[in-house]
């Protein structure tokens, strides 16, 4: 048995992640060596626009995989752009976490007790938009940087951000959910398409990986990030497009169904579209489309710039 070699970012986060598909692969008898990928997201203090955009993670790891130095390459899967990449195959999709965003705030606050004027720091146009669309008039900053950094931000005093929002995923995968203050529910902020999940990548028809990671597939978890990367892939969304989708599987009466919701919001606050759609998990990506079509036609084009590719207000980190 050859040894699999797992390519890694070096940040906590994605070593936490990869972790998890290591450890998964090692409980089904395989052999994994978890190798360190780094990429010039991770070191440039450059703006991420300016390095070519979302997708300046993936990249790297992607280049190690068609180069050979790795077999595996562990994603998360938001951050991986919908368009495929010749040569590799995301082979497996493990059941996601929690997909919603959560609130981090001074003082153990809630959204609604923040206030007038309280200031919230993100660099997602997409959070960033639904917040404004909420009418609460708070204000937003642009922040960069790991979860710690950004943390650090919260607090009273001189300089100090109201609260910040970021992946309830990322949060409790890096042990941090003691700070979140509120969970949001989709009903008010619909995550970025595919958050909570992991997207697990390998060169395509090299069988024997192919082999391994095919049992850590989750065909739920696959449905909907399917079905919610459709909305993107036909809204020819950006990196930076303020666009959120869940999907879930729900019951219905002859068994289970996907139930995906879709947003395209003003990053000024001054309006929003929420759509939705159910149907057959076989035609996730088919649903995803057909949302996408219902959005351009009930008038997403006005309310935001579906292309772009960095916030206009600062060059930061999207979604
Ligand atoms: N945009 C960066 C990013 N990519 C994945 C996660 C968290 C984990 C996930 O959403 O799967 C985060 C941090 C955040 O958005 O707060």
């Amino acid at each position: 048995m050859t040894t699999l070699r797992l390519g890694t970012r070096r940040s906590k986060l994605a070593m936490t992640q990869s972790g998890h598909v290591a450890d998964a692969l090692r409980a089904r008898g395989h052999d994994v060596d978890v190798v360190e990928i780094v990429t010039e997201g991770d070191t440039s203090r450059a703006s991420l626009a300016s390095m070519g955009g979302h997708g300046v993670f993936a990249s790297a790891l992607r280049e190690a995989l068609l180069s050979g130095e790795i077999d595996i390459a562990v994603h998360s899967l938001k951050d991986l752009p919908t368009t495929p990449e010749p040569g590799l195959v995301v082979a497996a999709i493990p059941a996601r976490v929690d997909p919603r965003d959560a609130l981090c705030a001074r003082d153990g606050l809630t959204l609604g007790e923040l206030g007038e004027g309280a200031v919230v720091g993100t660099g997602s146009p997409r959070r960033r938009a639904q917040l404004a669309c909420l009418g609460l008039g708070l204000e937003f900053r642009d922040i960069r940087g790991n979860l710690g950094t950004r943390l650090d931000l919260v607090g009273p005093g001189e300089g100090q951000l109201d609260a910040i929002v970021l992946a309830h995923a990322g949060l409790t995968r890096s042990g941090l959910q003691e700070r979140v203050t509120e969970v949001l529910e989709p009903i008010q902020m619909l995550s970025a398409p595919g958050q909570g999940a992991l997207g697990v990548e390998c060169r395509e028809g090299d069988e024997q990986v192919l082999a391994a990671l095919r049992p850590i597939d989750d065909a739920d978890t696959r449905a909907a990030v399917t079905a919610e990367r459709g909305v993107l892939a036909e809204l020819g969304a950006g990196c930076a497009a303020p666009v959120g989708a869940l999907a879930e599987v729900v019951d219905d009466l002859d068994g289970p169904i996907l139930s995906l919701r879709a947003v395209v919001a003003a990053t000024d606050g001054s309006g929003e579209l929420r759509r939705s759609i159910t149907g057959p998990l076989g035609e996730a990506e088919d649903l995803g489309r057909r949302l996408a079509r219902t959005l351009i036609a009930d008038g997403a084009p006005a309310l935001a710039d579906l292309s772009a590719t960095h916030p206009t207000t600062a060059s930061e980190h999207a979604q």
